[in-house]
């Protein structure tokens, strides 16, 4: 399938779910990151801030949850280049943005890319190699580019892979995992 028919797909499928069912899938996702994570290496995680009501997981549970010497950045996007600047969560006012996606207002502490350890990646679908498919602006290619080579990138899907996306481009990143509600993918990349 090509990335704009995987979009529509997925963006309906996850309209369709219950707030029931969500919170219960949130919930497992949570438990099994937990579960699968090493933390202690980790000082700096980076994390999507979820747009609940667009049924993108809840990685505030994941965000609470996070042993103390873990210091959280979040992301503030940029769409005149698709460029996002990551600040320190917990010295920093939070706004919604134009697309409905809360952010760091801009005060605070920027943190740079390359002092980042692990991130939590949103995304809409991805498939049996670890590429994903995002709203399609390229926001995370481009970071992925400026952090280090041994970050570790951990995606979360309410749905499995699909078989493969046909119109991969030489941007596109692969993650290293992705948690669904029912397993844990790890890719060898
Ligand atoms: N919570 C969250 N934060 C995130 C992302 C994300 O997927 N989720 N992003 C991941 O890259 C970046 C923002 N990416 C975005 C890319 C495009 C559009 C956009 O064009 N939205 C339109 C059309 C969406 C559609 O195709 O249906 C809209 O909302 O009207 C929004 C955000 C950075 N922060
Ligand atoms: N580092 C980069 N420099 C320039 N263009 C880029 C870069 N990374 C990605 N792009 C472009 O951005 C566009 C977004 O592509 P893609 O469909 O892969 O988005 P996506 O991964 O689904 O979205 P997102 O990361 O925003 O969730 C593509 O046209 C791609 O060529």
């Amino acid at each position: 399938m090509y990335k704009k028919e995987i979009r529509q797909k997925f963006l309906a499928q996850r309209k369709s779910f219950s707030s029931e069912d969500f919170q219960k899938a949130c919930e497992a996702i949570t438990k099994s990151f937990f579960a699968f994570s090493d933390l202690s290496k980790v000082h700096y995680l980076h994390s999507f801030l979820p747009i609940l009501h667009h049924h993108e997981i809840d990685s505030w549970q994941i965000i609470r949850q996070l042993p103390p010497h873990i210091r959280v950045v979040a992301p503030k996007s940029d769409f005149k280049d698709c460029s996002m600047q990551g600040y320190l969560l917990e010295k920093t006012d939070l706004h919604t943005n134009e697309w409905g996606i809360p952010e760091p207002s801009g005060n605070g502490m920027p943190i740079p890319d390359r002092e980042i350890d692990l991130v939590i990646v949103p995304l809409l679908a991805f498939d049996q190699k670890g590429y994903r498919v995002g709203y399609g602006k390229g926001f995370y290619d481009r970071f992925f580019k400026n952090c280090r080579k041994d970050i570790e990138k951990v995606g979360l899907s309410l749905f499995p892979p699909v078989d493969t996306i046909e119109d991969l481009n030489p941007f596109d990143e692969p993650l290293d995992a992705v948690i669904t509600p029912d397993q844990v993918y790890r890719f060898k990349n």
